[in-house]
């Protein structure tokens, strides 16, 4: 399967062409519209998330409720273009513009982003650089899951930690549904309050703060990927689908970083035979051995690093008059790790669901499920 998005923060909308996915897939926008709102939610985001109401629209693909095997568009308004529709309009000259954004963000694509594009007006760059873009993803995302789900896997986010204050609580499925209602995605509601708080210290000093993730999915068939090249491997796969988030600046599978402080009595996990299927007791490789789905529940971790847009802004130049100058503000998130969680979610499970399609094939949802579960019967006897 391959995907595309386009679309710039403040256009008209964003747009996603998803091609590949079976035909006879369940899909409406009630399996994509929560996921939208979920990435809009979390505790720190800025004043742009009370002007949009992120809700999918089918372009092609699918129809009377089911995918057809043609190519799916999805699109996602942004309302804000309203606001933005001379800034952003295609058409030459017209209406002057308002001032250029020229004073580059440390962090940001801007300073980079205008040599490489050989732009003066940040704004080129700032655009598509934006976050926003995520909201397609996501969408995207939300189908993969979809397809996930009828395959009986399921994934979940949530966060670890948010600036130095992390969560004591450790994950189990048993309480992943109390995660959607925590204002920041967290299992600790101790640390969630000692985080609010964080948050609301970080933008009275008009600072902002990162965090870090974690993404499960369980219920994977054995023996997505492969171990045979580099390309194919599915935790390279994975890594570089969280490193294409923004902001992301760190990932690990199992126990990660970790592993290289132990011994490997104290990593890998053992294997016994128990009422005559394989079986661990520990999980320290976070379901991926030699680059293929072990069985074992999937674990990934993501460091976010803090919002770039500072509302005390750190020096930088100002690309047009080579002069010393405070960091362009622009209406900004303090904080949006809760947000990424969603996007890092959706990210890996299309990741998951490519690698599915990869191995089982099909043109239609019955032939995949029927190939999914021959796989499964065989890994259990094996
Ligand atoms: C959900 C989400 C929301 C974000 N919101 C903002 C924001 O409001 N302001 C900002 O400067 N950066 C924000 N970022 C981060 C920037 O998009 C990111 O730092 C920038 O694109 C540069 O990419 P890099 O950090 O990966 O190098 C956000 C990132 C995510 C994932
Ligand atoms: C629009 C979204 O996030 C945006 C990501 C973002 C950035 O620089 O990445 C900057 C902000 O944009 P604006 O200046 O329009 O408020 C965020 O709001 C979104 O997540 O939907």
């Amino acid at each position: 399967m391959r995907f595309l998005t386009a679309g710039e923060s403040h256009g008209p909308q964003l747009t996603a062409i998803i091609e590949g996915l079976p035909s006879g897939l369940p899909l409406t926008k009630a399996d994509i519209d929560p996921w939208l709102a979920l990435r809009q939610g979390g505790y720190g985001r800025g004043r742009r998330m009370v002007i949009e109401r992120d809700e999918v629209q089918f372009l092609s693909g699918v129809r009377a409720g089911r995918t057809s095997g043609a190519p799916v568009t999805l699109a996602v308004e942004n309302r804000d273009w309203r606001n933005w529709t001379e800034i952003m309009s295609p058409e030459p000259g017209g209406e002057p513009r308002k001032k250029a954004l020229t004073a580059a963000r440390p962090g940001h694509a801007d300073l980079a982003g205008g040599i490489k594009y050989r732009h003066k007006d940040l704004r080129d760059v700032l655009e598509r650089a934006s976050a926003r873009e995520t909201a397609a993803r996501v969408a995207v995302g939300a189908v993969a899951l979809k397809l996930l789900g009828e395959l009986g896997i399921e994934g979940v986010s949530h966060v670890l930690s948010l600036g130095e204050i992390a969560s004591e609580v450790p994950f189990e499925w048993s309480l992943a549904p109390g995660i959607a209602d925590s204002p920041l995605r967290c299992l600790d509601p101790q640390a969630t309050e000692r985080m609010i708080e964080r948050i609301d210290r970080a933008k009275a000093e008009g600072d902002t703060l990162g965090g870090v993730l974690e993404m499960r999915f369980r219920g994977l068939p054995v023996g997505l990927g492969s171990h045979v090249h580099w390309d194919r491997k599915l935790d390279g796969r994975i890594a570089g689908a969280v490193m294409s988030v923004q902001a992301i600046k760190g990932v690990e599978i199992g126990l990660g970083f970790d592993a290289a402080r132990r011994p490997g009595s104290a990593v890998h996990d053992a294997v016994f035979m128990r009422e005559q299927r394989y079986s661990r007791d520990t999980n320290g490789a976070g379901g991926l051995e030699g680059g293929m789905t072990n069985g074992e529940d999937l674990v990934v971790r993501a460091a976010m690093k803090p919002i770039a847009t500072l509302m005390k802004p750190l020096p930088t130049v100002d690309v047009v008059t080579h002069e010393a100058a405070d960091a362009a503000r622009e209406r900004s998130d303090t904080t949006a790790v809760p947000a990424a969680g969603i996007v890092l979610q959706s990210v890996i499970a299309w990741v998951l669901a490519d690698a599915v399609m990869e191995k089982f094939g099909g043109d239609t949802l019955p032939e995949l499920q029927e190939r999914v579960r021959t796989a499964r019967a065989f890994a259990e006897t094996y």
